[in-house]
């Protein structure tokens, strides 16, 4: 894919392109990538926006698809040169069963990478998750650790689980042959707890203050650090990986990047404050109004409660044992690996991150969105 003046050639397909991050990746290609001649845009629900999207220089081709289809994704793929794979069923409360989130994350991964090799799609992009590292069940600490920082990972839920699988078999992948002979170069993205527009959960909290009069009340402490990272950068190190893949595939190909960004170190809850906070919001206590044994109570309870009731109906509180322990355990990152390897570095500042994440806290008030 080398620097050149002709006509753009280059095929791009997103699974997931419809979703939070997807619909960010989808964009930045639009604005970030001149070689793009057709943009395949897959996912299981097709969004509106994607119209307005097609009256554009580059072709936009939206796919309505299942990743867990493999017949579904290697139509999907043939002809592309580079593959972003981000489609992905985001659950630790509980709403699906580890079955389907296997087969989606695990087997729609496995069926991606078959496509790849069927159809001769050399570059693979995989969005990973830094679950794939931790934070661990037994609650260690992962302070600032960069990619080589040893830290004893061990998966129990279904979620992170199947997370690892998917981002050990593309990296297994990464040398196969594919159609025509040629390597198949893969690598694994791996960002912390995304923030910005259209982000669900902070959506919800916000709802729910707005319900509360106002307030949130604290329930983890502030010294606990939760990594963040903005929408917009982690959609950047996507386009930049595919990018510079081809040329870089000798040091790239097979790795995996932490994505990280000027985001500041805090707790779960003071971070989403600094977007809440000039939204009008309030975060009530300096320390945790409820002890912790009595949390870890509420999270059992709630555990035994969407057992219990899974027969009637589906009870998904956002507070489990697993969203507790997440947000409860201090996990950052501090690395510049993907500086160093193919030059990436924040395209949003810190402080455009956050006034264009309140924006758009401010938009969703009253909308349905
Ligand atoms: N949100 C985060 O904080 C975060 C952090 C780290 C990693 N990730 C990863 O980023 C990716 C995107 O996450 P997101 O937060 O944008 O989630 P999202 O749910 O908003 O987007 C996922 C998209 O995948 C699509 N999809 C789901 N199942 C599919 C299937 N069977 N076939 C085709 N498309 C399917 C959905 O329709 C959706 O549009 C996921 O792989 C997730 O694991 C997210
Ligand atoms: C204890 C309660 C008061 C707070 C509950 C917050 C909880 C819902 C939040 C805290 C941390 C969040 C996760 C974290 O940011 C990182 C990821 C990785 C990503 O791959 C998927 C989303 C996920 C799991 C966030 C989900 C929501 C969590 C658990």
């Amino acid at each position: 894919m080398a620097e050149s003046i002709q006509a753009p050639m280059l095929v791009y397909l997103v699974t997931g392109g419809c979703g939070f991050l997807g619909e960010h990746i989808v964009r930045m290609l639009l604005e970030q990538e001149p070689r793009l001649r057709e943009l395949r845009v897959f996912d299981l629900h097709l969004s509106s926006w994607l119209e307005e999207l097609k009256t554009g220089p580059v072709q936009v081709t939206a796919i309505q698809g299942d990743v867990t289809q493999a017949h579904e994704v290697a139509a999907a793929m043939a002809g592309t040169h580079v593959v972003i794979h981000t489609a992905g069923l985001v659950d630790v409360f509980g709403r699906a069963s580890p079955k389907t989130i296997h087969e989606v994350n695990v087997q729609g991964t496995q069926n991606v990478i078959e496509a790849c090799v069927q159809t001769g799609t050399q570059f693979l992009v995989y969005t990973s998750s830094m679950e794939v590292v931790g934070p661990n069940i037994k609650g260690h600490p992962f302070y600032r650790g960069n990619e080589d920082t040893p830290y004893e990972i061990v998966h129990k839920h279904p979620y992170p689980c199947s997370k690892a699988r998917a981002e050990q078999l593309v990296l297994e992948a990464n040398g196969r042959k594919v159609r025509g002979g040629l390597p198949l170069v893969t690598c694994a993205l791996r960002p912390t707890g995304i923030y910005g527009e259209g982000h669900q959960i902070m959506r919800d909290f916000y709802r729910q203050g707005l319900r509360l009069r106002g307030r949130l009340f604290r329930a983890i402490p502030a010294s606990v650090e939760h990594g963040r990272v903005y929408v917009g950068n982690v959609a950047w190190m996507h386009v930049l990986v595919a990018r510079e893949l081809e040329q870089r595939a000798g040091l790239m190909g097979g790795q995996v990047y932490f994505c990280y960004d000027k985001s500041p170190y805090k707790s779960y809850e003071d971070f989403n404050m600094e977007f809440l906070g000039p939204c009008g919001l309030r975060l009530v206590g300096t320390r945790p109004l409820l002890p912790y044994w009595l949390l870890v109570l509420l999270a059992t309870l709630n555990a035994l409660l969407q057992w219990l009731l899974r027969p009637l109906l589906l009870y998904t509180p956002l507070l489990n044992p697993y969203t507790l322990a997440v947000a409860n355990t201090t996990f950052t990152v501090s690395t510049n690996k993907a500086q160093r390897h193919f030059g990436y570095k924040p395209l949003f500042s810190w402080e455009e991150s956050r006034a264009r994440t309140i924006l758009w806290v401010q938009s969703t008030e009253g909308s349905g969105q």
